[in-house]
Parts: C-alpha cells; sequence; structure tokens
C-alpha cells in the first residue's frame, strides 16, 4: 500500500480558513501528490484534485453524503434535510424533482425575466450615481427568481430578501458576525417560504404551474409524502440562493471583460465564442472551493486506503486550474475551450459527474444562460466606465470578490 503524504499540523481547520481557495492545491504541489492526508475539524479526512480524483469523488458506490458537509455550512448556506445530504433513491427522487424544474421553456422564460428587469433598470442606473453591480444584480436576480419560482415578493420587500440570500452565501467560511447573520438570514427565510408552502397547498396562495414553488409543495416522495413543510422551505431556498449567488460570476464576467477588453468584440459577434468566454469565467475564477463527502464502503485506489467513513474533500478550484488540464492554467483564455470537448470530470465548478444520478448542480445550464445574457447586455445594451478601485480578488476570502463588487459609472444605454 503507497503511503499517503500527510499534513503535518494536529489540525488543519484554521489554515484552511486562513488558505481559502489554495488550501488544497498548494499541499499538493508541496507533497507532489494529488491526494493528502489531514485532519479537519478535529476528524482525519483525505483531500484530492484532478480529473482521476473527480471520478473517483463522484461514484456514489464509493461515497455517500449524510453527515459529510460540516455543520457551519449547513447552518447557512445550504440548510439541513436538503438534496446536498441525501444519498441513494432517495436523493434521485429529490433530485428528480429539481431537475424537473429545469426544461428548456423554464431557462428560456428565467432568462428572458432577466433580460427585461437588467433593460428595464438600464435608465434608472443611467441618472444615477456609482452602481455597486454586486448589490444591484443581487437585487434583480432576487426580483427575477421570485417572479420566476411563483414566489410572491412586494417591492418594499426586495432589499431584505437579497440582503438574506447574500448573507447566507457569504456566511459558511467566516467567523463571528458575518456567520451569524448568515445563520438568523437562514432562518428567516425558511420561515417564509414554510409558511408560503402551507398557503399553496391550503390554496391560498396558487402557484402557476411548473413554477419551482408548484413543483416542490405538490412534490411527493417514494412513498407518497409530501415533503415536510421545513424541508420543503429548504429546497425552495436551493432555488432561490443559487440563482442569486450567480451575481457573483456576473461580477466575474464583468472583471473579465474590464481586464481583456478585446473579448468585448469578439463574444458580440458569435454566440460559440460568448460560450467559451463564460465557460473560462467559470474555470478562472473562484466560487466553491470544494465539495465533502464520506466513504461509504472501505476501497483502495490508487494504492490508498479509503476507511469507512472518512471525510474526503474533493478540490473544485484546483481542479479546474489543474496545469495537467489545462495548461497555463492562471491566465484568463477563452479559447482554450475552442475544439475542445470538456468531459464531466474536468471544468468542475459546480461539481462533476451526471446531473441526475449525483450532487452536479442542479442550475448550471442556468448559470451559463444568465451568464451569456449578462455578457450580452454588458456588451450590447449598455456603455459604462469601471474608474479606479481595488478589484483584487482575495483568494483567501470565501466568497473571493473584490471588496465592493465592482462599481460601474457613467452608464449609459445604447437603445
Ligand atoms: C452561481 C453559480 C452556481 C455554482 C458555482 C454552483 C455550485 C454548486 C456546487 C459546487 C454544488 C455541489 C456539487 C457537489 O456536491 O458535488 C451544487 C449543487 C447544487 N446546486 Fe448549484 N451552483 C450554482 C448555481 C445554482 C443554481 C442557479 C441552482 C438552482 C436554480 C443550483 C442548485 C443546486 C442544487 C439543488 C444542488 C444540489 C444538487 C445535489 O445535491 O444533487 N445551483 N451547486
Amino acid at each position: 500500500m503507497a503511503s499517503m503524504p500527510a499534513d503535518r499540523s494536529p489540525d488543519s481547520t484554521l489554515a484552511l480558513l486562513r488558505s481559502g481557495y489554495r488550501f488544497i492545491g498548494e499541499r499538493c504541489e508541496r507533497y507532489g501528490s494529488d491526494i493528502f492526508r489531514t485532519r479537519i475539524l478535529l476528524a482525519p479526512a483525505i483531500c484530492l484534485r484532478g480529473r482521476p480524483a473527480a471520478e473517483l469523488f463522484y461514484d456514489n458506490e464509493r461515497f455517500e453524503r449524510a453527515n459529510a458537509m460540516p455543520l457551519r455550512v449547513q447552518r447557512t448556506l445550504t440548510g439541513r434535510g436538503g438534496v446536498q445530504g441525501l444519498d441513494g433513491p432517495e436523493h434521485r427522487d429529490r433530485k428528480a424533482m429539481f431537475m424537473s424544474i429545469m426544461t428548456p421553456t423554464a431557462i428560456r422564460r428565467l432568462g428572458e425575466l432577466f433580460d427585461d428587469e437588467w433593460q428595464t433598470r438600464i435608465p434608472a442606473w443611467e441618472g444615477a450615481g456609482p452602481v455597486l453591480l454586486y448589490d444591484e444584480l443581487g437585487r434583480l436576480l432576487t426580483r427575477v427568481v421570485c417572479a420566476w419560482a411563483g414566489v410572491p415578493l412586494p417591492a418594499s420587500q426586495v432589499e431584505r430578501r437579497a440582503v438574506e440570500l447574500h448573507a447566507m452565501i457569504e456566511a459558511p467560511a467566516v467567523v463571528g458576525p458575518r456567520h451569524w447573520r448568515g445563520w438568523l438570514a437562514r432562518h428567516r427565510a425558511e420561515r417564509w417560504l414554510a409558511a408560503l408552502i402551507e398557503r399553496t397547498r391550503a390554496g391560498f396562495s396558487p402557484a402557476p404551474t411548473g413554477s419551482a414553488l408548484a413543483v416542490i409543495a405538490e412534490h411527493r416522495d417514494r412513498r407518497g409524502k409530501l415533503l415536510p413543510r421545513r424541508i420543503a422551505a429548504v429546497e425552495l431556498l436551493n432555488v432561490l440562493r443559487p440563482v442569486v449567488a450567480v451575481d457573483q460570476y456576473l461580477v466575474f464576467a464583468a472583471l473579465a471583460l474590464h481586464d481583456h477588453p478585446a473579448w468585448r468584440e469578439r463574444v458580440r459577434d458569435d454566440d460559440e465564442t460568448a460560450e467559451q468566454f463564460v465557460q473560462e469565467v467559470r474555470r478562472y475564477y473562484p466560487f466553491f472551493p470544494m465539495a465533502a463527502a464520506r466513504v461509504r464502503h472501505p476501497f483502495d485506489w490508487q494504492g490508498h486506503h479509503f476507511p469507512r467513513g472518512r471525510r474526503v474533500l474533493l478540490d473544485l478550484y484546483g481542479t479546474n486550474h489543474h496545469p495537467s488540464l489545462w495548461p497555463q492554467p492562471e491566465l484568463f483564455r477563452p479559447d482554450r475551450f475552442t475544439g475542445r470537448r470538456v468531459d464531466p470530470f474536468e471544468l468542475i465548478p459546480q461539481g462533476g459527474g451526471d446531473h441526475w444520478a449525483g450532487h452536479r448542480c442542479a442550475g448550471e445550464w442556468i448559470t451559463i444562460d444568465l451568464m451569456k445574457r449578462a455578457v450580452a447586455n454588458l456588451t450590447t445594451a449598455m456603455r459604462y466606465d469601471i474608474p479606479a478601485q481595488n478589484l483584487a480578488l482575495d483568494l483567501h476570502r470565501m466568497p473571493a470578490l473584490p471588496p465592493i463588487g465592482l462599481t460601474l459609472t457613467n452608464i449609459r444605454g445604447t437603445a
């Protein structure tokens, strides 16, 4: 049996919080190995990166998700009892519920709502002073996703719900007040949506057919039972929260257009080029650093032993920056996708493998569609300036957005 390189520290949780996105990658480089063992949250863990590791990690026979996610992530980002922590037939059933929402027609409708809302906002941005893109898009996506999902949202509540959704996204990897704000935000949002599920089931708040609210409120599990209303609220939040989180990628896309202005022309002219640009934004910029699972049955892989129950962390960011998959990974180069077929374990910012059978992100197509539409809006529907500001990404922070999420000035519509 090969000996697995080991992190020397008695516990690496703080190092993980401090190193952020580079935690696994830095150690892999130090040990000359894409696998090493460490201790996280006072328990042994195995860290992996790269394509073969991703293929292993998404093998449902070898890994399970029950109790894999640290409590601080469940308390803020994902909630408890949702699809992320399910395994086997229960997971397949719940995941099918999500995938049934993601029809081409529904994705197009979300995109059209997004474009309409963006174009309606341009006159207001024209007259305004500096526009903070991250905050502005957070509100815009909150309005759009609620309208799309069938969730009633009075204009007076948009700001509050957008702040809550952002708080949940920003909380898992921080300590102190920002973490507790995320915890409180989740508590409030679950209460709000559980009450809505109850009203919908009772017929007082009818949901449009096929909307996320209708599908989740009416979903029956394999035993024919409706989801408990709190779990239904967690799952509805699993649609609202990540659609709003796409605003981070939209800020990154705007940054990439700013840093690589030659691509502005190219993405405008051709849909395939726009898609390559968006794929490179998803590869290059940091989002979720890693995914967690536990060993279901003991097994050996590449001469290393994986004992039952061991927590395993797959480096999503590090796989997207692995030099054997992506030559010169630290360069932003959308044309690396020209003529390249990407298999399900290579480009994994939203997980790998199969969307239905495994835990790969249910909202990946939505994400790509919204990003392409945002790029089109930024390059054709308006002109703007980006004044001098601190645009550095801090890879030690999760999420790693620039400090105030990108300020635009002098916005002018082109219509
Ligand atoms: C901002 C862009 C997004 C990123 C970076 C992202 C990333 C991820 C990641 C890393 C996972 C976990 C993969 C794993 O556990 O192996 C995931 C799962 C999931 N995502 Fe996304 N996501 C995004 C957008 C969305 C959207 C727009 C939706 C829904 C509309 C969505 C819904 C989900 C759901 C339901 C799961 C759980 C899937 C499962 O456990 O089977 N995500 N996402």
